[in-house]
């Protein structure tokens, strides 16, 4: 397609942005779910325009560096990270004054280290559209930097570009050393941080990178506080266990959308004593939490839903079939396993939609040798760990990017 033509098909989507904009509605926070349906109708419209524009500029910007300049820009992201990692590790953007900006001399100071690297890293970020430089040695926020304020986020930023990325580094070794790509502690993790632990148990053992972890978890992991499934079940003794339910942050939020369901955190045990901490007097009986290993038989008999919010993807199938298993004592007619996950389209294409995916995939493969799944792979695997699970249902929300994978025990 001519750069015309690309540029006339990107002014159609920017007009419905500006729209979108013009009529007041708050573009910057499209991440929740909660709200009244007229803001999932927004969402909705406003998530295919930007889909649609961000695929256009996308292609317009294949085009216009040509093939080996793309490539070169695709390849500095490792570069890059020496910008990432500084921000979080010197915890710059809360040192940057958000009125007068802050000059290089006294970020440097305030961060202990030697001033020149410290410009030099900074002014890459400043090159990527991360914070500006109004005037020579000042370093000042924009949008994209003021959101590193949130410390959640900011969490975020570190654990990808000082942890995840070690365990990439090391992805293709561990698939040649282990080619069954199976267990936990052969993949790329193991290597990087020679480590016999799964992921999650050298977490645990490491109390430094769980805490940077559990707040990323949280920043991206938009809540799922909606949906009918939780309305549906929403009456005096129902219960909802949270499987590695993680700081609670979801349980807490589905608790404060419904008005009887009890939401019963399960993780490990060191994480479930952050999580205690983090259940507001309000919410004290309608979220508690309990150590649970979801490789051990289940301990909370007769839960109306068994939840479990990104977990199987960190697994392999084998393991994720010990996990369905281990529900099925404590389950009565009618529990329903409730997975919320992204789902892997069958076919790949250069689409801004599939991008989180299948990054979300490789770090799935070198963090645990786990994966995201498509429809069939779902399938697969409940009817593998148990003919008595029942069809497999797909409830897609357009307005968030995850998807509810249901299904209901039938003994
Ligand atoms: C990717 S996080 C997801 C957290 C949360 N469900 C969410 O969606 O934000 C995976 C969680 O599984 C927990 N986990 C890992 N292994 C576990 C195990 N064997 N038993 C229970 N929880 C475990 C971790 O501690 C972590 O909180």
């Amino acid at each position: 397609m001519s750069f015309t033509a690309l540029a006339e098909q990107l002014l159609e989507e920017a007009k419905k942005l500006d729209s979108h904009v013009a009529a007041g509605r708050d573009v910057s926070n499209l991440a929740t779910t909660a709200g009244a349906p007229d803001h999932k109708n927004f969402v909705v419209q406003f998530k295919e325009s930007r889909e649609r524009a961000i695929n256009t500029a996308n292609e317009f910007l294949r085009q216009a560096y040509g093939p080996r300049d793309y490539v070169r820009e695709k390849l500095s992201s490792g570069t890059d990270n020496i910008s990432f990692q500084a921000l979080y590790r010197y915890d710059i953007p809360p040192k940057v004054n958000e009125k007068t900006g802050t000059t290089f001399t006294d970020l440097a100071k305030q961060a202990g280290v030697p001033e020149e690297p410290l410009a030099r890293i900074l002014r890459n970020a400043v090159t990527l559209g991360i914070f500006e430089e109004p005037s020579p040695g000042v370093l000042a926020h924009n949008a994209i930097s003021r959101s590193l304020l949130d410390p959640y986020w900011l969490s975020f930023m570190g654990f990808v570009a000082q942890d995840l990325v070690k365990f990439h580094t090391r992805a293709l070794d561990a698939i040649e050393k282990w080619p069954a790509v199976s267990e936990p502690t052969e993949c790329g993790f193991s290597l990087a941080y020679q480590s016999k632990d799964p992921l999650f148990l050298h977490f645990e053992k490491n109390p430094e990178i769980a805490m940077r972890a559990g707040k990323a978890f949280r920043a991206v992991h938009n809540t799922t506080d909606d949906g009918s499934i939780w309305q549906e079940i929403d009456r005096p003794g129902a219960v909802m266990v949270d499987v590695g339910g993680g700081h609670g942050h979801i349980a807490m939020a589905i608790a404060r959308a419904t008005r009887h369901l009890k939401c019963v955190v399960e993780d490990l045990p060191g994480t479930v004593e952050i999580t205690k901490k983090e259940i507001p007097p309000e919410l004290e009986g309608r979220v508690q939490c309990q150590a649970q290993d979801f490789f051990t038989e289940q301990q909370w008999k007769g839960a109306d839903v068994y939840f479990f919010s990104k977990i199987m993807h960190d697994w392999s199938d084998a393991y994720c079939i010990k996990i369905l298993r281990n529900l099925i004592p404590a389950m009565k007619e009618g529990s329903t396993v409730v997975v919320n996950e992204w789902l892997v389209p069958e076919q790949a294409r250069a689409e801004n939609a599939q991008r989180f995916i299948r990054l979300a995939d490789l770090t799935m493969l070198s963090a645990h040798n786990g994966k995201e799944r498509t429809k069939g792979d779902w399938r697969k695997l409940f009817k593998e760990a148990d003919e008595r699970f029942g069809a497999v249902e797909f409830v897609e929300w357009p307005w968030t990017n995850f998807v509810h994978i249901l299904s209901v025990w039938k003994p």
